[in-house]
């Protein structure tokens, strides 16, 4: 049972060096992201060293070949490679059951690995990959190929790694070889339950009154996950009575909408409309969650606002760069209504996979709440897509 305590979003210590998984994922992702190699082992002695392929130029490539048993490969999401114009042997593709697995390339040395990461325009048929890369090849380290792509998810890069791979060995102290070297160390499986674990653990640590232009009886909340990642705001407006149906908006933060008012989507209007509304019902939560771009990041997001500029839908951008279309997990919201003792709601939203997801984590959506603006000349093809692609309910 939620205490009053955390009810009210009191605020906790937290003894972080006890969450030694979080902590190993976080510095991994710290590393990729400056353009250092992560030695990435699971359970079954296979290891391998990897590279984010936006941080790899030809000095990096070299110190991987003097550390690696092997000559790098070059790892990305089928999704990827097919926007390349790399074909999956069926062989490799059966292997996927249609979902958007990792490919391993072979990597020919002299060739660039920025390859994999340039845009493609439609129109442009993507010779370029084709010219450089091979055909993909058999992974001699899968699931190590998989934490590596999760990881580079993670960090909020494209999914592309360079991977060297290393000897399959159970018995070598894998921590301490890669300790020796000046390298980081984290198994596949903490890379693999990071995201459930730092959303189990959210802990309130800021609570302010901010009084809002349409909702002046508003608090703001700060959750922060375990890992020290970034934070989650739960904006409170009136007094919430969990033991009926709370007006919920689940809001997935967006820079260009919500700050700069770009028209490029609606999210901006979402936003305010919503706080808006919560204030006339008297009451509710708004959950403003760190998961740019639907869980992209912005300069992914970015990326594929030039792709859309191309001619490719808001869905086919992202899944040419590599991603999923949509790449959030709504656990973080689940654990602050948890938290916040609120069981039951009534969201406001148009996406039903928000409803899906929230009812299959336990939250009772009691009513979903229309929440449309007008289109506004800029983004009528990202609304149209929306309905017809991802089911939204406009
Ligand atoms: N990758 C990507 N993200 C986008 C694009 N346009 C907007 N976003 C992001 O999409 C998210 C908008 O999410 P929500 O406001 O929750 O919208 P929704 O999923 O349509 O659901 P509802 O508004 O509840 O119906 C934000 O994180 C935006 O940054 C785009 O073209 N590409
Ligand atoms: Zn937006």
């Amino acid at each position: 049972m939620p205490t009053p305590s955390s009810r009210r979003g009191d605020i906790r210590a937290a003894d972080t060096l006890s969450h030694t998984p979080l902590a190993a994922v976080e510095r991994a992702i710290a590393e990729l992201r400056r353009g250092g190699a992560v030695l990435i082992r699971d359970t079954d002695g296979s290891a391998g060293l990897a590279v984010a392929a936006e941080s790899c130029g030809d000095a990096t490539l070299a110190q991987l070949r003097g550390l690696a048993s092997d000559a790098p490969v070059l790892v990305t999401t089928r999704r990827r490679a097919e926007a390349v114009g790399i074909e999956i042997p069926p062989h490799i593709a059966r292997g996927m059951g249609g979902a958007n697995k990792p490919v391993t390339l072979d990597l020919p040395s002299g060739v660039p690995v920025d390859v994999i990461l340039r845009p493609t325009a439609p129109d442009q048929a993507a010779h370029i990959a084709t010219r450089h890369l091979s055909r993909p090849i058999a992974s001699h380290a899968p699931t190590v190929a998989e934490a590596a792509i999760e990881l580079a998810k993670l960090a909020r890069l494209m999914p592309a790694v360079v991977m060297g791979p290393l000897a399959r060995d159970r018995a070598r102290p894998w921590r301490e070889w890669a300790a020796a070297r000046d390298t980081l160390y984290v198994d596949a499986a903490d890379i693999r339950g990071y995201e459930k674990l730092a959303a189990s653990e959210l802990r309130p640590v800021a609570d302010a009154r901010v009084p809002l232009e349409n909702a002046e009886n508003a608090r703001i909340v700060a959750w922060r996950p375990a890992d020290g990642g970034k934070e989650h705001l739960a904006i409170v407006i009136g007094e919430i009575d969990p033991t009926a149906p709370v007006l919920v908006r689940l809001h997935s933060e967006c820079f260009t909408g919500d700050l700069l008012a770009s028209l490029r989507c609606d999210c901006g209007e979402q936003l305010r409309g919503a706080i808006a509304e919560i204030a006339r019902h008297g009451s509710g939560v708004l959950l403003y969650l760190a998961q740019e771009g639907r869980g992209i990041g912005l300069v992914n997001k970015l990326r594929a606002y030039q792709l859309q500029d191309g001619g490719f839908d808001t869905v086919d951008a992202n899944e040419q760069l590599g991603f999923d279309a949509d790449e959030r997990l709504y656990w973080p919201a689940v654990t602050i209504l948890r938290q916040m003792g609120i069981a039951r709601i009534r969201l406001m939203t148009n996406n039903p996979e928000k409803i899906g997801q929230l009812s299959s984590y336990g939250i009772d959506v009691v009513e979903r709440v229309r929440h449309v603006f007008p289109a506004n000349g800029h983004n009528e093809k990202y609304l149209r897509t929306k309905a017809e692609k991802s089911g939204h309910l406009f």
